[in-house]
């Protein structure tokens, strides 16, 4: 058998199978590939999982072989796992769970027409109006987080200052609750973006409203963890603890995050470029040659490179890192610390690399919260060769409308 599978009990009409997330392994040869697993993938629990779900826990129990080989989001990083510490997991698991609520809130039939052009509520007439979802979202990150009992302060996007929430919360968390907003409507891709830092604690002695600004200012270097989750056809959680960058695909019928892609490396050259091109006339010359050479295949690699441009950078960033190739905003639009930093901690983690243009964005400190610049991240080859072109920032910002 290819995958994991649970028969439910066949009703009148039909008998489902329900496939349990197929191994991304060569599960052409399970025995050897499981041997160089490491034991930490073990231990799921399908006969509970099958109970929790009403079905047949023997059927289960005949597939139990192949359940083996699957981790979950909380098993990974526990005491059996890559064991990042009992504060990290609970703050993850409040993560999890709040971007569990994300991705029902994303997908809703009742909140089809709830993104960015929703009027924010400002007399008291509107305030019974519903909020847009990047609202809604960041409002659910800061009441995980706060449950957790392990954040100090939370930097969000979406305020203008950090919230201090718990003066002993060891961490601190920034972040983009709800990431490409602006095509919910459509129901194209969107995503949460996160980084979590330790509490300065040589700080604890200042004003609240100023430790909580210089905590959520600590340089990219200093990322302990980082991940996006990408609300598409599937969840996907991905993350890094520093050791890798790993990606969980959300199962549905269990409701935990299954280890579909341990390790990830983006390929050290890709053939795929992502800007939104539509501004090439407001585009340092640096920047046009570069688009314009490997366009055309007259770049290092001689192959005719293609464009492929979501306008949703968790979806953008995310496809980069599977296929190679560059994921670019060239002009000052998206947050250092919120954005830039995080998906740069995970690039480097997974061998790649993020750059503002000319320099490694984990290097530059961070000076003011919102603070915005351009940004490319991708393939170690494809950033060298773009940055080789020196002038590719674009300085004309004029505020585009769409
Ligand atoms: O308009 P541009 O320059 O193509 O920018 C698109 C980018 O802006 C974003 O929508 C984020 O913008 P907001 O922070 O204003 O929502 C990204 O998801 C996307 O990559």
């Amino acid at each position: 058998m290819l995958s994991s599978t649970i028969s439910l009990k066949p009703n009148s009409n039909f008998s489902p199978r329900i496939h349990l997330f197929p191994p991304k392994f060569d599960i052409a040869q399970p025995k050897s590939r499981m041997a160089s697993l490491p034991s930490f993938l073990g231990g799921l629990n399908l006969s509970r999982v099958a109970a929790n779900m009403g079905v047949d826990a023997s059927s289960a129990a005949a597939s139990s072989d192949q359940s083996s080989e699957f981790c979950t989001l909380m098993e990974y990083v526990g005491k059996g796992g890559i064991d990042v510490g009992d504060d990290l997991v609970v703050l993850f698991g409040h993560l999890e769970y709040a971007s569990k609520k994300i991705a029902a809130l994303v997908a809703s039939p009742f909140n089809s027409s709830l993104g960015k052009n929703v009027t924010i509520a400002s007399t008291p007439s509107e305030r019974d109006e519903p909020k847009p979802l990047d609202i809604v979202s960041n409002e659910i990150i800061l009441s995980a987080l706060r449950h957790s009992g392990k954040v100090s302060v939370m930097a969000s996007e979406e305020d203008d200052l950090p919230v201090w929430i718990n003066d002993d919360g060891p961490y601190v968390v920034v972040t983009d609750p709800l990431d490409g907003s602006r095509n919910i409507d459509a129901s194209i891709p969107t995503g949460t973006i996160f980084g979590v830092y330790k509490r300065l604690v040589e700080l604890d002695h200042l004003p609240v409203e100023e430790k909580a600004i210089l905590n959520s200012l600590q340089s990219g270097t200093r990322l302990v963890a980082a991940g996006y989750v990408l609300y598409s056809s599937a969840t996907i959680l991905c993350a890094s603890f520093g050791s890798g960058t790993h990606a969980f695909t959300l199962d549905h019928s269990t409701g935990d995050f299954i280890l579909t892609h341990p390790n990830i490396k983006i390929p050290p050259r890709g053939q795929i470029y992502s800007v939104n091109d539509a501004r090439y006339f407001d585009w340092p010359q640096g920047l046009r040659q570069y688009i314009d050479t490997i366009r055309q295949g007259k770049g290092k690699y001689p192959k005719k490179y293609s464009a492929r441009y979501i306008c949703s950078l968790v979806a953008d960033f995310h496809r980069t890192l599977l296929y190679g190739g560059v994921a670019m905003n060239p002009r000052d639009h998206l947050r250092l610390v919120y954005e830039a930093n995080p998906l740069s901690f995970i690039a480097e983690q997974a061998r790649g690399k993020g750059s503002d243009g000319k320099s490694r964005i984990l290097s530059l400190q961070p000076v003011k919260l919102h603070q915005r610049l351009p940004l490319f991240l991708g393939s170690p080859e494809d950033i060298d060769e773009l940055e080789s072109y020196g002038d590719v920032q674009q300085k004309v910002n004029p505020g585009y409308e769409v």
